[in-house]
């Protein structure tokens, strides 16, 4: 017993001397340096209302590339080097997502999307489903319907060249249906399509819910215990909405692929290739591997994660190709020495095509499409470079830095950065560069949460691009007297950056 006894105070001794040491230490660490924070609200009026990415640059310049800030308690730390980035990043503890409180389990529980949840088995799952449905052998098998997809859309634009951006925008058109049929199978009929419009209706919503000041609830969650007949809470209508149509937007189009596949009519798709994969004799089910609950959870997260994004690099193509006329003939001039303008190119053509290639590599390096990324949190206290990063701080990188030697670390490779110049992503000799560090982390993200949708992107662009390129001449639009309107280049300064409207003219080529 009084042996016992001492074992138990040594025991306490020592756990007290290492809580001890723990808290010393971390009171002595500081977090990483950034503008001087007020009482309380911190530094609230330091945060930019719109191009936060500008500011966010211009205090690297004074802070260096591992910056933090506090808002009202909530501390947030911005990096602004490809290698802050990467090493941290890689780390499981700096992948979890900030909760942003109207899509969390109380109010629209769209916390099962992949973009939303938090890092662990499920979320592992589900990045092995679109890993395996998107890496480059898998969408192989899906080339004949990308090419079908885009040749309707240049009918479209043959049609009516003015409505472009309807075109590229109206998801049952373009991207939409490459996406239903990508995941599964699912062809979407031109209108009135019942199941499509659930997706679409969501993705409305989605939008809605996201832009900053709508939901008084993302900026006091504790509304969210209020009742609903409190004044202030129509949040709540909007969350039994959110609801309903996420869990239908889900669960609808997987009853679809799995009765197809009863029938043996199921067309190639992300949830077909999943549900063989578990039916094969011998799967082993783990933590982490596919389930149908991880099926449904990854295909319901493609549209919203996948279709703004491709949709505002397609509208920057328009304005690129409006704004550089020598871009446009060069690349035409390569596509014409491969098809002999006797048919449209195809993917067999791609190893011929360095500088389409190049031009896709460059459009989405050009205008960073969400240039501060997607923000991740750490849900364990962490020492980086000496200073503390404690648990629970946001941690977002500054994409549009890549376009600046900063973030790459070699002035010499992209100097110039605001010019669109495809001819950076080829050596002198005109074939590709390699280049993956630039397009891969500063426009789809470091780390274990980076952009599964990359190869995706680059199959639609890549056929976009060609086929655009062979079919039409894109020039800035004439006013009545025959002169050029002249094109700002502007783009939106929100998260989503996006061309701001203009005018261009497309014209079948002769
Ligand atoms: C120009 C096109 C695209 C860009 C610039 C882009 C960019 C990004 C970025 C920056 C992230 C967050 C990375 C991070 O948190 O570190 C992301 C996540 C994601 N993207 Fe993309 N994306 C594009 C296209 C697509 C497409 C076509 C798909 C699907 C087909 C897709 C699916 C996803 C998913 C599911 C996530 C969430 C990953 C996670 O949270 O673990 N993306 N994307």
């Amino acid at each position: 017993m009084p042996q016992f006894s001492l074992a138990l105070i040594l025991t306490a001794l020592l756990t007290s001397f290492l809580g001890l040491r723990y808290f010393l230490r971390r009171a002595r660490l500081s977090y990483p340096p950034g503008p001087k924070p007020l009482p309380l609200i911190g530094n609230l009026f330091d945060l930019p209302k719109s191009f936060s990415w500008l500011t966010y640059a211009s205090w690297a310049k004074t802070y260096g590339d591992v910056v933090s800030i506090v808002v009202v308690g909530q501390r947030i730390v911005i990096l602004t080097s490809a290698t802050a980035a990467r090493e941290l990043f890689e780390k499981p503890i700096y992948s979890d997502r900030p909760t942003i409180p109207i899509f969390d389990t109380g109010l629209m529980n769209w916390n099962w999307m992949t973009q939303l949840t938090s890092y662990g088995d499920q979320l592992q799952a589900q990045r092995r489903v679109l890993h395996g449905g998107m890496r480059p052998s898998a969408l192989a098998q899906h080339r004949p319907m990308f090419e079908a997809k885009v040749h309707q859309f240049l009918s479209r634009l043959a049609e009516t060249p003015h409505d472009f951006v309807e075109h590229l925008e109206r998801s049952s058109k373009l991207q939409g249906s490459i996406l239903m049929s990508l995941a599964y199978g699912y062809e979407v009929k031109p209108n009135n399509d019942k199941l499509f419009s659930i997706v679409q209706e969501t993705g409305r919503l989605a939008v809605t819910v996201m832009l900053p000041g709508t939901q008084l609830v993302n900026d006091l969650p504790a509304l969210q215990y209020l009742p609903e007949w409190f004044p202030g809470t129509g949040f709540w209508k909007l969350a039994r909405k959110g609801r309903e149509l996420g869990k239908a937007m889900a669960d609808s189009p997987i009853a679809f692929v799995k009765e197809s596949m009863a029938k043996g009519t199921a067309q190639p798709s992300i949830a077909r290739d999943g549900f063989e994969v578990m039916q094969e004799s011998d799967y082993v089910l783990k933590p982490g591997s596919i389930t149908e609950e991880a099926l449904r959870n990854a295909c319901g997260s493609l549209y919203l994660a996948g279709f703004d994004t491709v949709v505002a690099a397609l509208h920057s193509l328009f304005l690129a190709l409006a704004l550089h006329p020598l871009v446009q003939r060069k690349a035409q001039a390569e596509v014409d020495a491969v098809t002999g303008r006797t048919r449209l190119p195809s993917f067999d053509d791609q190893p011929h095509l360095p500088y389409v290639d190049a031009i896709c590599k460059e459009l989405v390096r050009w205008r960073p499409l969400a240039p501060m990324l997607f923000p991740h949190k750490v849900h364990e206290d962490n020492t980086y470079r000496g200073y503390l990063i404690p648990k629970g701080t946001i941690v977002m990188v500054n994409g549009w830095q890549a376009r600046f030697p900063a973030i790459l670390q070699d002035p010499e490779r992209f100097p110039d950065p605001d010019s669109f110049k495809p001819e950076r992503f080829l050596t002198d000799e005109q074939s590709r560069k390699s280049d993956e560090e630039v397009v891969n982390g500063a426009a789809f993200g470091f780390g274990r949460r980076h952009c599964p949708g990359r190869n995706v992107t680059d199959a639609i662009l890549f056929m976009t691009v060609a086929s655009l390129l062979a079919s039409f001449d894109v020039g800035p639009q004439k006013n009545e007297h025959g002169e050029e309107i002249p094109l700002t280049g502007a783009y939106t300064g929100n998260s989503a950056s996006r061309p701001e409207p203009f005018e261009c003219s497309i014209t079948p080529r002769d």
